[in-house]
Formats: C-alpha cells, sequence, structure tokens
C-alpha cells in the first residue's frame, strides 16, 4: 500500500517540479502558442499543480502553494481506500496490508491501478482547485459574480489536471505497487531446514529412480508410503478400482453398457435432503418415499441386485432427488443469490461435505470458503490449520484434508497454500486423490470434466479472493463428464495407484 501511495504522489510530484515550478509554468502561460483558443486551457492544466517562492507576497504564494499541497495530500489520502477497495484482501495476494510475518505478495490488475491514480487524482484535484480560488479570492478580494467565476475556473483547472494527467498517478500507483511487492520470508524459527529423510522406523523410503521410457523399474513402488508418525493425517484406505462419475467406492451413476443420454447430468456427490423427510414432501403424497430415496443416493445399497436398476435408472432418479434439495442457502432469499463472477448458481446443486486444508499462506481463504461454503448450503470440515502460524507447514493438513476425502466417498475437498503447487503435491500422495491445481475458470473446471479430481488445489497468493472462491465454486458445481477418453486415462492411474506397474507405453 506504501508503494501505491509513493508511487501515485511521485507522479503527481513529478509534473509538479517539471511543469508547476514557477518559471516553467510562468513560462508556459505567458507562451503565446500555448495561450491560444484551442489548446490553451488544456496547456493550463499541465501547470496547474504549481508552486512559487516568489514574489514574496501571500496574494501570489499562498493559493497556489496551498493548492498544490492540498493536491498531494488529499491524492495520497484517496489512493489508499481506492486501492483497499479494488483488492480488499488481507493477509495474502492482494494489495491490502499483509500481516506481519504473514509473508503475501502484492500483485494484480494493471487497469484497476491506473483507475485508483486516475479517479483520486481527479477528487483531489477538484478539492484543490476550489480552495485555490477561495485563497486567491480572500488575499486578493474580487468583486461579486467576479470572484465566483474566479473560483470555478481553479476548480475547474483542478478537474482537467485530473482529467487530463490522471492517469500519470495511476501509472504511479501501479509501478509503486509492482515495486513494493512483498516477498515471502525465508523459513526461518523453529522450523528445521529440510533434509532428505534418514531411513528408519517411520521414515520415508528412498524413491526409486524414475525409469526411462520403456524400461520397467525392477521393484514396483510401494502402492502406500507409511506417513511418519508424527505426519498427522490418517492414511486412507487402497483406493477401489476407478469407475467414472463418482468418487471410489461408490457404484457408478451409469453402466459402461449402458451409458446417459445426451445432456443427462452425472451424479457426483451424495445428496441429502436436509428437511424432515414428512416436511419434505408435505402434500406431495410421494413426498416420504423420494426423500428416503435422497437419502439412499450416494449411501451404501443394502440390496445389490437392485443397483444395476438404480444404475440404469440413475439420471431420472438424480433429477428427481435433485428436486427435492434447496437450491440456495438458507436465509437467503430467490432476489440475493450469492454468487461469484456474476452467474447465478446452476440448477444442479448438491450439497456437498468438504474438506479442507492450507497452511498459513492459505489460512484466511480457508477462513472464508468456510463461510461461504456454509452459506451456500455445503458442509465444510476445517483440517486446519485452526489459528494462524506464519511457520507452520502444509503437509500436516492438507494430507490430512487429503485422507478424509479419500476416504468419504462423494465428498470433496480443497487445499490452499501460496502457491497451491506444494499443496497439490501432497494431497496427491495420498492414494485415491486426484488434486488439481486451480489457476483459472477454465483449469477448476477442467480438473472435474476431464479429470474427476475429487480436491482442488488453490494459490491463495494469485489470486483475489472472489476469484479463489469462484474456482472453488465452479468445481464443486461442474460434473465429471465421463467420456471413455477420460475414463481410460483415469482408469491407469488408479490401475497405477493399485498396483505400482506403470502404464504399457503403446507400440
Ligand atoms: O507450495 C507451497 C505453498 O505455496 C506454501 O504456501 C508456500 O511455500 C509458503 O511459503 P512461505 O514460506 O511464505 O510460508
Amino acid at each position: 500500500m506504501i508503494g501505491a501511495v509513493i508511487g501515485g504522489v511521485g507522479a503527481v510530484l513529478v509534473v509538479a517540479v517539471l511543469l508547476g515550478n514557477q518559471w516553467v509554468a510562468d513560462a508556459i502561460l505567458r507562451h503565446d502558442g500555448f495561450t491560444n483558443e484551442k489548446i490553451g486551457p488544456v496547456v493550463r492544466f499541465l501547470t496547474f499543480p504549481s508552486w512559487r517562492v516568489s514574489p514574496l507576497r501571500a496574494a501570489t504564494l499562498l493559493p497556489a502553494d496551498v493548492g498544490t499541497l492540498v493536491l498531494v495530500v488529499v491524492t495520497a489520502l484517496l489512493i489508499v481506500p481506492a486501492v483497499r477497495s479494488f483488492a480488499p484482501r488481507v493477509g495474502g495476494p492482494g494489495w491490502a496490508p499483509v500481516p506481519a510475518g504473514a509473508g503475501g505478495e502484492a500483485r494484480g490488475g494493471a487497469f484497476g491501478a491506473i483507475v485508483c491514480g486516475w479517479w483520486a487524482t481527479i477528487v483531489a484535484g477538484a478539492l484543490a482547485g476550489l480552495i485555490r480560488g477561495v485563497l486567491f479570492n480572500a488575499s486578493e478580494p474580487l468583486p461579486g459574480t467576479v470572484a465566483w467565476q474566479f473560483t470555478w475556473s481553479n476548480l475547474t483547472a483542478g478537474l482537467g489536471y485530473g482529467l487530463f494527467l490522471g492517469w500519470l498517478t495511476g501509472l504511479g500507483v501501479l509501478i509503486g505497487l509492482n515495486l513494493g511487492r512483498r516477498t515471502p520470508a525465508p523459513p526461518g524459527g523453529p522450523s528445521a531446514p529440510y533434509a532428505p529423510p534418514q531411513p528408519g522406523r517411520g521414515a520415508f523410503p528412498p524413491p526409486a529412480p524414475y525409469p526411462g521410457f520403456g524400461e520397467v523399474p525392477a521393484t514396483p513402488p510401494p502402492t502406500a508410503r507409511p506417513l511418519p508418525p508424527d505426519a498427522g493425517p490418517a492414511q486412507a484406505p487402497p483406493p477401489p478400482p476407478y469407475a467414472p462419475g463418482r468418487p471410489p467406492g461408490q457404484d457408478p451413476w451409469w453402466t459402461t453398457a449402458d451409458p446417459p443420454a445426451a445432456g443427462a447430468r452425472p451424479f457426483h456427490g451424495p445428496v441429502r435432503d436436509p428437511r424432515p423427510a414428512r416436511a419434505a414432501g408435505a402434500g406431495k403424497g410421494r413426498g416420504t418415499a423420494r426423500a428416503t430415496r435422497a437419502g439412499q443416493v450416494g449411501g451404501p445399497h443394502p440390496r445389490p441386485g437392485a443397483v444395476a436398476a438404480r444404475a440404469r435408472f440413475r439420471p431420472v432418479l438424480t433429477a428427481r432427488v435433485l428436486r427435492t434439495v434447496p437450491r440456495r442457502a438458507p436465509g437467503r432469499t430467490a432476489s440475493s443469490p450469492r454468487t461469484y463472477g456474476g452467474r447465478r448458481r446452476p440448477d444442479r446443486l448438491c450439497r456437498m461435505r468438504v474438506y479442507l486444508g492450507s497452511d498459513h499462506a492459505g489460512y484466511e481463504l480457508k477462513q472464508h470458503l468456510i463461510g461461504w461454503l456454509t452459506e451456500q448450503g455445503h458442509e465444510p470440515v476445517d483440517c486446519g490449520p485452526k489459528e494462524y502460524d506464519p511457520q507452520d507447514d502444509y503437509p500436516p493438513f492438507v494430507m490430512d484434508a487429503a485422507a478424509r476425502t479419500a476416504a468419504e466417498p462423494g465428498s470433496l475437498g480443497v487445499v490452499i497454500g501460496g502457491s497451491g503447487n506444494g499443496e497439490a503435491i501432497a494431497a496427491n500422495k495420498v492414494p485415491g486423490v486426484r488434486a488439481a491445481l486451480a489457476w483459472s475458470e477454465e483449469t477448476a473446471r477442467l480438473g472435474r470434466e476431464h479429470n474427476d479430481a475429487n480436491i482442488i488445489s488453490v494459490g491463495a497468493r494469485m489470486h483475489t479472493t472472489d476469484e479463489a472462491t469462484r474456482f472453488v465454486e465452479i468445481f464443486l458445481d461442474t460434473p465429471f463428464s465421463g467420456e471413455q477418453r477420460h475414463v481410460r486415462r483415469i482408469a491407469m492411474l488408479t490401475a497405477y495407484e493399485e498396483t505400482g506397474e506403470l502404464p504399457r507405453l503403446s507400440d
């Protein structure tokens, strides 16, 4: 923030020093070419932030110098809220102050920065012009209407200066923000530096060197590596064979022999109707049966024989079930949908259990998402950290969220760090997890459509809160496409996870 103010005010001062000093300003104003009616007013705008040192008369020194001082101070004061409103996040990716020790990078759009500086200059210029005019009048009183005209012309000169040269302030804000980017503090204190794990109890086995293409490793890697005893997260059970369009452990919503009709929506999570069964179906006769079915979908199916039949009719069943699920969070009215990206939620909404894990860099975004998910009617589960600690490490929290997501069919996970890279890597170590690093709406959507990812990884320092929330929203709302080529590829990954054998290279 301080960088933005210095950059913006610096731009105003450069114009003031170069063009507003009494020698250049007087020369410009005296020059015939610059005072004609066509470009005269525009040129005069350039000299608006003027200052004088002589002659030593209050009538000439005071209005110009005080006016310029007001311009500088008000511009600085306005840049702060302007930049804050543009990037209101704290503690990470935005331009707002970062808590001590939190690290965080300042970044954002160039257009927003320029608009912030431009707007601040226009408002500050008008105010400075008004004050300058009033001071002129006070020091050398002019008669009635002339006085008002004179004040008005000073005000418009300030406005004109802001309109014509405010972009320079914006440029200064942009440069200041980028130069003032915070770089993450190097880890220190109690955290031990990373060292390769030593063989022994609880240590990771040394990874086998990656074989070249076509070579087969002498010993297949283990399917699941033991975590160190103090690593925190529970071990996920070995994943069941991959079947499309559903989380591990559930029957597919259609069979390969009976693919979904075009336009049918895959079901990808447990749908729970929060209303009591009777209330859900009140007055509709079949409501209780419908609610009961809603409770079963995605859960265990006691009669194996019914699975195939249910799979066949799943699209229809899903459509019916979805009608029993509230489309908005309790307390939210139809006129107040809370969406990110300006779009209404799609009609399909499953209430999901969402496991969230982060580190200090993702802590604030995690807290925000927990509130947002609750508002949306989902069930967030906070896997930590429970409080902000600038020295904490992501693997325990992220792997806990990943293991719990993999262990609970139908749930999804959100892992957050500064970049999202380490979090995606950590989550993907857990068997049964497919974690996608989302860095745009498109990658969030493709993570579900193409990869049937059950975890989204987000870099809190890379995006605004709204952008990151939108990624999560899209991820939760997008079903797996179920297209054969994607099913085939994911099945290869799952097979590797189970057997440790690399997929065969095609000839
Ligand atoms: O990939 C890892 C994540 O981005 C972490 O959040 C990040 O490395 C944390 O960095 P810092 O050292 O600033 O805490």
